[in-house]
Formats: structure tokens, C-alpha cells, sequence
């Protein structure tokens, strides 16, 4: 390694005086993005797409611009949850994200795959470098609020995410299991060494609602999020039942008709962040 000049911009070398923020990647010339929110998990199969999905309609709903960039490579669900089947377009300027019907703009690797069965058989570095294309080669335009479905975990991509795209806040994703085992902590953790701030917890299968005396049945127990919230240093709390009609919403494509006021609180805290 040669001396250290202190210009990181051309440098490749990630040594311990690098700024890091020299890794963020510049968008699209043609995209102009007000905020950057982050959907995490300390794993996958937790409802961290679900979460994505629903936080996206509810601030649509809110009259703002909204866009997904689903950043999970290897489990991308977010276009069938809205049901989108056509392929982005792309030309010599760039990608062009696909819209949902109430005008959500989506990226996701699925829609530009010939088939969105066939597997995406790529490593880490590789998966990485798409998610980057995401945020500089996908022409994006006027977004208020851009959601980022993250890779789960807290591995190579998650990390390489975080550091090339300038995340204002993130909104953790969590089972009653995973707050049990606390590797939900290490989600928590990652975001903070990286001096990104958490803007909520999701509790996510946290209840069953009864649905004649509509009693909630905490059928892995007392929830712990409050608890946890408050160890962990965050102040906004969101739970959500296991609901079937949910999920089947997500199966058959209709997230944007779903009603439940589960992740109000979420909203506000996004609408009113600085
Ligand atoms: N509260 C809920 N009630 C009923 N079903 C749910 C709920 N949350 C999520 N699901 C269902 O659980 C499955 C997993 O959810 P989802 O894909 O959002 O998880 P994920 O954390 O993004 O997983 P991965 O990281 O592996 O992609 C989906 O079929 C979804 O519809």
C-alpha cells in the first residue's frame, strides 16, 4: 500500500482512516430521492418484505412520492406482492423502475430476470454490485420516500448496502423468537456502528386476534418488543398479528388493498423525521 494521501476518492484500499462515507455511491443524474429508509432483520422469513411492502402503501396513501428498491437478491418478494408481471424497461439513459397500481415505483431483480423462478445463483460481491446498480443506474425521479427491502442478516451485502447508499434510518423487523435470542441485537448493533439511526421496531407475528371476541392471544408468550425497544434505545413500537387474510392479500398480489392500523405510529415517525 502506498502512502496515505487522505483522498479516499482515489483509493481503494479500506484501511482503518478511510471515511466512511467516501463508499456511498452517487444516484441516478436523473433521480432526485429526499430520504433513504432501510427495512432490516437479524434473519430472513421474519416479514421483512411484508413490512416493506405495507410501510410503501401507507405513505403513498399519505399523498408522497414512494419507491421500493428491493435489495434482497437471492429472496426478492416484493413484485409479487403487488403483482407485477412486466419486465423494467431500460435504454441508453438507464433502468426505469416498474409502477404498482396506486403508483408505487419498484426495483427488483425479478423484473429484470427472463423468468422470475430462475434462481440467482451469484456471491456476495456480485449480489452487492446489483444493488448498487439499483441506486445509480435506475432512474428513479422525484421520490419523497424510498424503502429498501435489505438483505437479511448482517453479512458482506447487508454491509456493502449500507455503506453505498446514503440509508437516513432504518425500521427493524423482528419475531417474538428472534427478540427471545436477541439476534435481532445484532441488526441493531451493525446499523449503530455504522452511525445509522433506528427508527422503529416491527413485532412482527406478535399476536393472534380472536376473531369473534377479538381477545389477542400472545401465542408465543408476553411480548418482549417494549422491553427490548428500551434496551436497545428505541422509542417506536409497532405489532402485528398473524393475520391470514394478510397473507393471502401478499399471495394474490393485493398488499395495496389491505387495511389495518398496525404501523400508523411507524408512518408518523417517517413523516415527521428530519
Ligand atoms: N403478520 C403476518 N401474518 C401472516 N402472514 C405473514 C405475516 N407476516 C409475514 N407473513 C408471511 O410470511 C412469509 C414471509 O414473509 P416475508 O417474505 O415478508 O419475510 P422476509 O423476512 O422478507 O423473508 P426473506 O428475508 O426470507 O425474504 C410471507 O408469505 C408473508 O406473507
Amino acid at each position: 500500500m502506498s502512502e496515505c494521501t487522505h483522498d479516499c476518492s482515489n483509493c481503494g484500499e479500506s484501511c482503518a482512516s478511510r471515511d466512511p462515507k467516501s463508499f456511498l455511491e452517487k444516484p441516478h443524474a436523473l433521480s432526485n430521492i429526499k430520504k433513504v429508509i432501510g427495512v432490516v432483520s437479524g434473519k430472513g422469513g421474519v416479514g421483512k418484505s411484508l413490512i416493506t411492502g405495507l410501510m410503501s402503501v401507507l405513505t403513498s396513501r399519505a399523498g408522497y412520492k414512494t419507491a421500493i428498491l428491493d435489495a434482497d437478491i437471492t429472496g426478492p418478494s416484493v413484485p409479487k406482492m403487488f403483482n407485477l408481471t412486466k419486465r423494467a424497461e431500460t435504454d441508453d439513459s438507464g433502468i426505469y423502475p416498474v409502477k404498482t397500481k396506486t403508483g408505487i415505483d419498484v426495483m427488483s431483480i425479478n423484473l429484470l430476470l427472463e423468468e422470475p423462478t430462475d434462481p440467482v445463483v451469484w456471491r456476495g460481491p456480485v449480489i452487492a454490485g446489483a444493488v448498487k446498480q439499483f441506486w445509480t443506474d435506475v432512474i428513479w425521479g422525484d421520490v419523497d420516500y424510498m424503502f429498501i427491502d435489505m438483505p437479511p442478516g448482517t453479512g458482506d451485502v447487508p454491509l456493502t448496502v449500507y455503506q453505498s447508499i446514503p440509508i437516513d434510518g432504518i425500521i427493524v423487523v423482528t419475531s417474538p423468537q428472534d427478540l427471545v435470542s436477541m439476534i435481532v441485537g445484532k441488526a441493531v448493533k451493525m446499523a449503530q456502528m455504522l452511525d445509522i439511526p433506528i427508527l422503529g421496531l416491527v413485532e412482527n407475528f406478535s399476536y393472534v386476534q380472536c376473531p369473534d371476541c377479538g381477545k389477542k392471544i400472545e401465542a408465543f408468550g408476553k411480548s418482549k418488543a417494549d422491553k427490548a425497544a428500551e434496551d436497545l434505545g428505541i422509542d417506536t413500537v409497532c405489532k402485528l398479528p398473524v393475520d391470514t387474510k394478510l397473507a393471502s392479500a401478499c399471495d394474490k398480489g393485493m398488499i395495496e388493498l389491505f387495511e389495518g392500523d398496525w404501523l400508523n405510529l411507524m408512518l408518523k415517525k417517517i413523516v415527521t423525521m428530519k
